[in-house]
């Protein structure tokens, strides 16, 4: 069975991306593991329904231009699809429908009731100046109206976006509808109607499934040391969570570079010095050693969390890595052929759609208090995603032992089935 997708590959618009065919080629792994219906297969390698669209702006020196931005919902077979927003240079459709068939195997996992979809601007955030990441969001908004709703498809942050951003998303539908409608984005500000604990709820989930890993390894958090990969909203809290059980973190990288204090670093004190640094960088903190960026994923240590980008695991350093866990809170941080090198290892791998699904978790809680216009209190937000989380953990474990899999076969077997049965049910692939 090929890894690519149905149809004419000169005119699959997806193919280019070596993200798409990375999640292709997942997908046809389990489906072979798991004897899926070969035209079922097909159909979930085709994501439902895609749209491209050009967002002029006007920038602050008084010109116009034009960024191309995306929405791609894989499935909408089990209620609305759902997932983040993403704001990156170089991200392209096909990056994006990876990204959204992800999101249906992550939902499926959990329960929840929704698809899986992505969106994605080409821009660097880091280079938007004044009003113009809110004119681009308020113009992608307007252009990608026809295909959102609260019961059709549902934005929340990822990469490059965050709760401001979702603000400006909801006023704008808001204000097309006539009416408030908060329950059009996850991920807003608590003001607004967001959920308390859905900015660190990725990064807790995150470290339950660690706690979970550790309990079954043996391993004391506080004889364990953490290298993460990203400092925005899921490397930080992992940090923060990290420390908070105990485990040393001794290294930390971000797009500007990498960091290093085999003492542990002061993970307070490095979220203020960050905040306060003009790029949000911890590129200069006093407290560590700069180190090159291509030593940071090999550094010795317990727990290594990519929690940045896609493929920075690959054939290349998966040999070099030298960690007992690897805690995936990135989506597809690790390609398939470094998958095949450190499943002959003895490493723990928590895979992506397990990993971080504690933000989706924590956005279906903000959907459902937004629906019923009543919300819960953070004690009640957190026992619930820890509850899911651990109840997933161990689903996925279960699956890796009944099956003889390895654990990210076994969450993509979970995910998978789960939407393959509904769309069977339901009848003919819908
Ligand atoms: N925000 C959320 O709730 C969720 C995010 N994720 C995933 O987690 C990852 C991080 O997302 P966020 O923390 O929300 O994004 P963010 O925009 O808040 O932070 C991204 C971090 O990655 C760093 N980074 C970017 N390029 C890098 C490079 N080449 N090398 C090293 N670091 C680099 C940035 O400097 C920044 O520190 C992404 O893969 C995202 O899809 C997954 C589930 C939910
Ligand atoms: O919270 C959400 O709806 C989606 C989060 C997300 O984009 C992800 O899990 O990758």
């Amino acid at each position: 069975m090929s890894a690519m997708p149905p149809g004419n590959p000169a005119s699959n618009p997806f193919v280019t991306s070596p993200t798409y065919l990375m999640a292709c080629q997942q997908l046809r792994n389990v489906a072979r593991a798991i004897s899926l219906d070969p035209g079922l297969t097909d159909r979930l390698m085709t994501p439902k329904r895609s749209q491209v669209v050009a967002i002029p702006v006007r920038m602050e020196d008084g010109r116009t231009e034009t960024f191309v931005g995306y929405r791609v919902q894989h499935s909408l077979t089990s209620g609305p699809s759902k997932g983040g927003l993403r704001y990156a240079k170089n991200v392209d459709l096909g990056e994006v429908a990876a990204l959204a068939m992800w999101m249906s195997w992550k939902c499926g996992i959990m329960n929840l009731p929704f698809g899986g979809a992505k969106g994605g601007i080409a821009v660097d955030p880091a280079e938007l100046k004044g009003g113009e990441k809110e004119r681009l969001t308020r113009r992608f908004t307007d252009e990608i109206q026809n295909i959102i709703g609260p019961r059709v498809d549902v934005m929340a942050p990822d990469m490059g976006t965050d709760e401001q951003t979702m603000a400006w998303i909801y006023d704008t539908y808001s204000m097309k509808v006539g009416y408030a409608c908060p329950e059009i984005v996850t991920g807003k500000p608590v003001e607004l109607g967001g959920c308390v604990g859905r900015k660190e709820a990725t990064g807790r989930g995150v470290v339950y499934c660690i706690t979970e890993a550790f309990n079954e390894l043996d391993i004391r958090p506080e004889t364990a040391t953490a290298v993460v990969q990203g400092f925005g909203n899921v490397g930080s809290v992992t940090c923060e969570e990290l420390v908070k059980l105990g485990v040393k973190v001794v290294a930390v990288g971000d797009r500007y570079g990498s960091i290093r204090n085999a003492r542990g670093i002061d993970i307070p004190q490095l979220l203020n010095y960050a905040a306060r640094n003009p790029r949000k960088t911890i590129v200069g903190f006093p407290g560590a050693e700069a180190i090159p960026d291509a030593e940071l994923l090999t550094t010795p240590c317990t727990v290594l969390v990519p929690a940045a980008l896609e493929r920075v695991i690959t054939a290349e350093n998966a040999g070099q890595l030298r960690c007992r866990v690897l805690a995936e809170a990135a989506n597809g941080p690790t390609d398939p052929e470094a998958d095949a090198i450190i499943s002959n290892s003895d490493i723990f791998v928590i895979p992506d759609i397990l990993c971080n699904a504690g933000g989706v978790t924590v956005s279906y809680f903000e959907w459902v208090q937004d629906l019923a216009q009543f919300m819960w209190d953070e004690e009640e937000v957190n026992s619930q995603l820890k509850k899911q989380m651990l109840r997933a953990f161990h689903r996925v474990r279960a699956e890796a032992k009944a099956r003889n899999f390895g654990n990210r076969l076994a969450a993509l077997s979970l995910g998978v089935q789960k939407v393959a049965t509904e769309k069977q049910k339901r009848g003919l692939y819908p």
